[in-house]
């Protein structure tokens, strides 16, 4: 479960006394989520949600992801609002660690999702890309293609552990994406992180956006390659055309892809794939002893970046022809 960090009821009273969010009447830690330690405060005046940032969110970088969630909802894309605190802080730190107060947002994330949650998916990825136009922060991604060879070089010694040979399919893969990386795509603000288990649906409605702590500045359509790799695969790993064509017709309707995005989707699917591989990789050969957080699985990926690599033109992914959605 998803709490690094445990927060003693006395301190957690001490901390909300800084807000005007009510009294504590209840908090509980959350198990989803495997980054930050995340709890479900019950106060007199409602719901919300705690988060203590942990190791891959670095203190100076939440301005930037607090304020887009601010910026996002004010141009109408649903998701959680920072609270600030008397002094108007929109963190401070509680247990050693970063900490923000963010309100609680109702929904439920699809465990199985269907063609419909990919519509919702599309269209509020292209809304939030649209919405982040004139977000006036920068931050430069610090998992793109410059990020990955430090990720690899930590887990190369043991890669083979994991699978025999993984070792050598990263390196070959990672050669050739760093050759081929593309530079002048549109960019803008991303998500970075908008798996099934950061979308809130009521119904086949979508209902909110959650877990910022990724959001930066890098390629808008390097932001629909992660959906495409965490929306449009089955449980037996077969990519769903159905799924896929859903997703970027949504989108396309909300935010026009240029010719040249489309021709580097399965370029940027091959390095998303390989971003989530790598984390995943070093998350699981480096599991505390005694944690409760089950590692995600990194093989998942490899069978994700396989199947891009097979990809011989965008067709493959519901697309008929460049510059036409089907
Ligand atoms: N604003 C919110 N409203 C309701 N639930 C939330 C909200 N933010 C987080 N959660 C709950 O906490 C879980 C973990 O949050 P998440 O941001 O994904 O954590 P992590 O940063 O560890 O990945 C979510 O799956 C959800 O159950
Ligand atoms: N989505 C990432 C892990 C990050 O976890 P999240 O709980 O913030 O989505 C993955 O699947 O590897």
């Amino acid at each position: 479960m998803a709490v690094y960090t445990d927060v003693a009821a006395e301190d957690l009273a001490e901390f909300l006394k800084g807000y005007d969010i009510g009294e504590l009447l209840s908090y509980k830690g959350i198990a989803e989520g495997v980054e930050n330690s995340n709890f479900l405060l019950h106060t007199s005046k409602g719901a919300f949600i705690l988060t203590l940032y942990e190791k891959r969110v670095a203190v100076d970088d939440l301005p930037y992801f607090l304020s887009l969630m601010a910026h996002l909802a004010e141009r109408g894309v649903r998701c959680p609002q920072p609270a600030r605190n008397r002094k108007g802080e929109v963190y401070s730190e509680l247990a050693d660690r970063p900490a923000a107060i963010i309100n609680f947002l109702e929904g439920v994330w699809p465990r199985r999702p269907n063609a419909a949650h990919c519509t919702g998916v599309g269209e509020a990825l292209a809304r939030m890309h649209v919405a982040g136009r004139d977000f006036p922060m920068f931050r430069k991604n610090p998992l793109s293609v410059e990020g990955w060879r430090p990720l690899f070089d930590l887990a190369a010694p043991r890669a083979d552990s994991v699978a025999p040979g993984l070792q050598d399919f990263i390196a070959r893969e990672l050669d050739h994406l760093e050759a081929c990386w593309p530079k002048d795509l549109p960019p803008g603000v991303i998500h970075a992180d908008l798996f099934p288990d950061n979308v809130f649906f009521l119904g086949d409605k979508l209902s909110g956006l959650i877990d910022f702590p990724f959001s930066c500045n890098d390629m808008l359509a390097y932001d629909i390659a992660i959906c495409l790799n965490a929306w449009c695969f089955e449980a037996d790993h077969s990519f769903n055309v159905t799924k896929a064509r859903a997703l970027l017709n949504a989108y396309g309707r909300e935010r026009q892809l240029s010719e040249a995005e489309q021709e580097a989707l399965p370029l940027l699917a091959r390095g998303a794939a390989l971003r989530f591989l790598l984390t995943r990789l070093v998350d699981f050969l480096n599991v505390p002893p005694g944690a409760l957080v089950k590692p995600k699985d990194p093989l998942e990926y490899v069978r994700k970046l396989r199947f891009h690599q097979n990809v011989a033109s965008v067709r493959d992914y519901g697309l008929t022809q460049p510059g036409c959605v089907a």
